[in-house]
């Protein structure tokens, strides 16, 4: 592992890690049904416990959501504010977007219009003085501009000197996957490693090495050149031999459960979704949210669906752990088999078959957001399903799926194929259509700051 201890891209001081500790929660490095911490992932929890500011990466796979969460469950609940760039992200730690969070809608007109909105809702101005740490997850996806007018925010609302008013960030995420959706045009982006917020208040970076997802050699050895926005001859030909993958049988022993596509562009997923639900000759059952209060659910949680139609035999994927030891967490498939009559007089909850032949009745889940300043969160209540005949790259993006076909020779980012190409366990689970090896990239200034890191750890 590397453990970067103040790690400066222009050189600097590494900053002592002996803080005042901090007086936190009980962390067990393991608790049942949950994943042994490995010494690196307990290197970071250490870093998060001495009170400074962590930015802890590494590869697809290597453990970071997993860590997250047990680093969050070892914050004191009441000053944490736990966010993430994307919805998606957010929903998964049971966090808020770190849009929503901020109060600054959506950080256009300047630092100081910023600044101005958040003073003027006394919610958010509270909830940015009572926090003492910030928790981000997908850091890749925030752009220099917003970070740094975060950390003008905090310290003006915090009135102190001390970069973000002295909360403590513990900032997860590989800049190597998907970078900022805004600006578009990637020459005008900058990453928030570049801002000059981070430089001043990131004082401890980690890299986890150990990738936990795959287990073969060879794929991983794939994925590491991919992520680096390498694709040599011999990786193209591994990827063009697997185009057949799927086509005898599902990757699965169950052949009602067919394999995710994973595509660029969101129009696709819709249009293969809806087809494919149209297509089977069984009666539509439409499960409505119950949302705690009455209006604005849908852009506090927008990757929970007011309504999501389902019918017998349509392909689903959990957006929930349900249950650890069998495998049922967020990504996982499987399919519609009938709908329990335990709802009273409606149809009833979906049952679903998943991967591995377990069969269970999926009710209603809640799933809460948080809003800046608000003592409770607001809550939606619906089953944790999605259609999963088609996901985007980029919802994909945080999930381990058991197969999947990709389509992305249509690939628009820095990262895309990357994420992509990481979500499967092996290369026998995967099937790439029309694979074109100028579809790779990863971004110049990325590489860069990998480079640093590495020659930073010796
Ligand atoms: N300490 C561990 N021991 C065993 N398995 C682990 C451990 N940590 C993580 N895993 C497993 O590794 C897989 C990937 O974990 P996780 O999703 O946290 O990785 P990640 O770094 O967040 O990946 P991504 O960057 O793709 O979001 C999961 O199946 C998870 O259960």
């Amino acid at each position: 592992m590397l453990q970067l201890p103040g790690f400066r891209p222009a050189g600097g001081t590494p900053p002592s890690l002996k803080g005042p500790r901090l007086d936190l929660l009980s962390s067990p490095l393991s608790a049942p049904g949950q994943h042994a911490l490995t010494e690196e992932q307990a290197a970071v929890l250490d870093a998060v416990r001495s009170g400074v500011s962590v930015f802890y990466t590494g590869s697809a796979g290597t453990g970071k959501s997993v860590l997250l969460q047990r680093i969050v469950g070892m914050l004191p609940p009441d000053r944490t504010v736990v966010s993430a760039s994307t919805g998606v992200a957010a929903c998964q730690i049971g966090g808020q977007t770190l849009h929503s969070f901020a109060g600054v809608g959506d950080g256009s007109g300047g630092i100081e219009r910023c600044v101005s909105r958040a003073a003027s809702r006394p919610a958010v101005a509270e909830a940015w003085r009572r926090c003492r740490h910030l928790v981000i997850d997908e850091i890749s996806m925030v752009d220099a501009e917003f970070f740094d007018c975060l950390d003008v925010v905090a310290r003006t609302l915090r009135r102190s000197r001390e970069p973000f008013g002295g909360i403590q960030l513990v900032l997860c995420g590989d800049f190597l996957q998907l970078p900022p959706v805004k600006p578009s045009d990637a020459k005008g982006r900058r990453f928030a490693f570049e801002s000059s917020a981070w430089q001043r208040a990131v004082k401890a970076t980690l890299q986890l090495r150990q990738v936990h997802r795959q287990a073969d050699r060879k794929f991983v050895d794939l994925l590491t050149h991919i992520r680096y926005g390498r694709c040599e001859p011999r990786h193209s030909e591994m990827l063009r031999s697997t185009r057949r993958n799927l086509d005898e049988s599902s990757a699965n022993s169950d052949k009602d459960i067919v394999a995710t596509q994973l595509c660029t562009h969101k129009r696709q997923v819709e249009a293969i979704n809806q087809h494919q639900l149209r297509l089977l000759p069984t009666e539509s059952v439409n499960f409505v949210a119950k949302d705690s209060m009455p209006a604005g659910l849908n852009s506090l949680l927008p990757s929970v669906p007011e309504k999501i139609e389902l019918k017998i035999g349509a392909q689903v994927m959990l957006t929930r752990n349900l249950d650890l030891a069998r495998g049922l967490v967020n990504g996982a498939r499987g399919v519609v088999t009938g709908f329990s009559s335990e709802r009273g007089s409606g149809p009833g909850w979906p049952v679903v078959r998943f991967v591995g032949g377990h069969e269970r009745i999926v009710d209603q889940h809640e799933f809460a957001a948080r809003v800046a300043g608000a003592e409770m969160p607001v809550i939606r209540r619906q089953v944790p399903l999605q259609l999963a005949w088609a996901i985007s790259v980029h919802k994909s993006q945080g999930m381990t799926l058991d197969a999947c076909r990709l389509y992305v020779s249509e690939a628009f980012e820095a990262g895309q194929v990357y994420v992509a190409l990481s979500r499967c366990r092996s290369l026998e689970s995967l099937s790439v259509a029309n694979w074109d090896a100028s579809c790779v990239r990863a971004d110049e200034r990325v590489l860069n700051f990998y480079r640093q890191l590495r020659e930073c750890s010796g």
